[in-house]
């Protein structure tokens, strides 16, 4: 059987821009406040895309969210014309304001988690979004997030959709960045790896100390549950909280994993003897190679700055595998110097090519942040809906459309211009057209 793992990228929204909302993401806290673009963040968005689907690869986008999020500051109080809701929230709630107008829809790697359909036990592929309980600006984006999941993936016989878990601390859920799967072919059960910070319900267990850790093992717990996982294909691992407190706020800032091969860094996980065991040993009799990562070669701290880990292992039609990194790891020279190095080796990963995006970077996101892997057979990949899967025409109506409603450069003051809320709602119902998605945003279900 034909196998895929189709990378749903996240298409910058037009209001994307760098608030420093995200404590213990380091990018984001130091770049508060700098001027973005999101019409160049875009564009980079999808010329990575057009990239991988150039190499052979399908590549699919997901929609993102609407903001400035009105409806949640009429929650919050805030009433009148949109124009005034708007005015009176930057004035009086700065900070919530800013929450209420991000883009931090783009990292899709954090709109759910993802169990394909060899490892479940109905035989369908398993979508639960997550809840993103740990940042207020991120814990806005779930409910529309599972609207997108279902009109891109809509059919029931092959797709099930789960509702995200309770909005609280001790469920909090960041989706697939905390998530991987070894496999020897993406259509063979796998091996499902669940990395979480902490546990909820026992404060006696290690946890950061300086940072929060966003994913509880009682969320990992429930997902692996909804998604009918066997417990002998699942490993639920602990990342190591000291790694946390260096600025590692989701696994896939030091770790990531495609096939049958493991790339991290040896501070990765707590107790990793035990885990690469345990994973071993659930993986059973086939090749597995793990990819270790010394301090020495890559110190922590240049992890983070460059998201060595934060890259994509792809699998390309001749079956060689290649690694899509940030621009910024061919700028540092330890970790060009290693990633040299890996591809001379004999490790399978054969290639690497660095892609500049920069305008996600800034707020913490690299190639990984920006997309969500789901693997499909060839059925499934024919019932996904097709608009939603970039090809040359598709493309070229995406980056039309960027030209077209984007702004060039956004400051903290043009968020509370109304004409941006207007211009970000017309270009974001042309986009529902174009990917064929139905009416997804609460502007479009107004009185439904
Ligand atoms: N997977 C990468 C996620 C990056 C994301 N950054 C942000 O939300 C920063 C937004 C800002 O600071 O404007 C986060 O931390 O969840």
């Amino acid at each position: 059987m034909k196998q895929f793992e189709v990378n749903f990228d996240g298409l910058v929204g037009p209001t994307h821009n760098y608030a420093g909302l995200s404590f213990g993401n380091v990018a984001s806290q130091s770049n508060a406040n700098a001027i973005s673009s999101p019409k160049q963040a875009a564009k980079q968005g999808l010329a990575k895309m057009k990239a991988l689907a150039d190499m052979g690869m399908t590549q699919g986008v997901l929609a993102p969210q609407e903001r400035p999020d009105i409806a949640t500051l009429r929650r919050l109080g805030f009433t009148g014309s949109d124009a005034r809701v708007l005015e009176n929230a930057a004035k009086q709630a700065r900070q919530v304001f800013l929450a209420c107008c991000s883009a931090s829809s783009m990292w899709t790697a954090n709109a759910a988690t993802v169990s394909p359909s060899a490892d479940t036990a109905d035989g369908r592929v398993h979508f639960t979004p997550a809840n993103l309980t740990n940042k207020f600006h991120r814990s806005l984006e779930p409910e529309v997030t599972g609207r997108i999941l279902q009109a891109t993936f809509a059919n029931e016989k092959y797709f099930a959709h789960h509702a995200h878990l309770p909005d609280n601390e001790h469920f909090g859920d960041e989706g697939a960045a905390n998530h991987t799967r070894l496999c020897s072919n993406y259509c063979h059960s796998g091996v499902e790896l669940f990395v979480y910070g902490r546990y909820a319900f026992d404060t006696t267990k290690p946890a950061p100390k300086r940072y929060p850790a966003r994913q509880t093992l009682e969320a990992s717990q429930a997902i692996a549950r909804l998604h009918g996982l066997d417990e002998d294909s699942v490993v639920f691992i602990q990342q190591n909280p000291d790694v946390i407190d260096q600025g590692v706020f989701h696994n896939d800032v030091i770790a990531v994993g495609n096939q049958n091969v493991l790339f991290f860094h040896e501070q990765a996980f707590y107790q990793k003897d035990a885990v690469l065991q345990e994973i071993r040993r659930k993986f059973g009799d086939h090749p597995l190679h793990f990819i270790e990562v010394s301090t020495d070669a890559v110190p922590v701290a240049d992890a983070v700055k460059t998201y060595l880990f934060n890259t994509q292992i792809i699998t390309l039609p001749d079956n060689s595998m290649a690694i899509i990194a940030p621009s910024e790891c061919e700028e540092n020279e330890n970790v060009h110097r290693y990633l040299s190095a890996l591809i001379a080796s004999d490790a399978p990963i054969k290639e690497v090519k660095y892609f500049d995006v920069k305008q996600s970077m800034r707020n913490g996101g690299g190639p990984a942040c920006l997309r969500l892997r789901v693997a499909l057979t060839e059925q499934e990949v024919a019932v996904v809906n097709p608009a939603t899967l970039i090809n040359d025409t598709q493309f070229a109506k995406l980056n039309r459309w960027v030209d077209k409603h984007y702004r060039d450069v956004l400051t903290e003051n043009d968020l509370r211009d109304p004409q941006l809320l207007i211009e970000s709602r017309t270009a974001l119902d042309e986009l529902t057209q174009l990917l064929k998605l139905g009416s997804v945003y609460p502007f479009q279900r107004q009185g439904s």
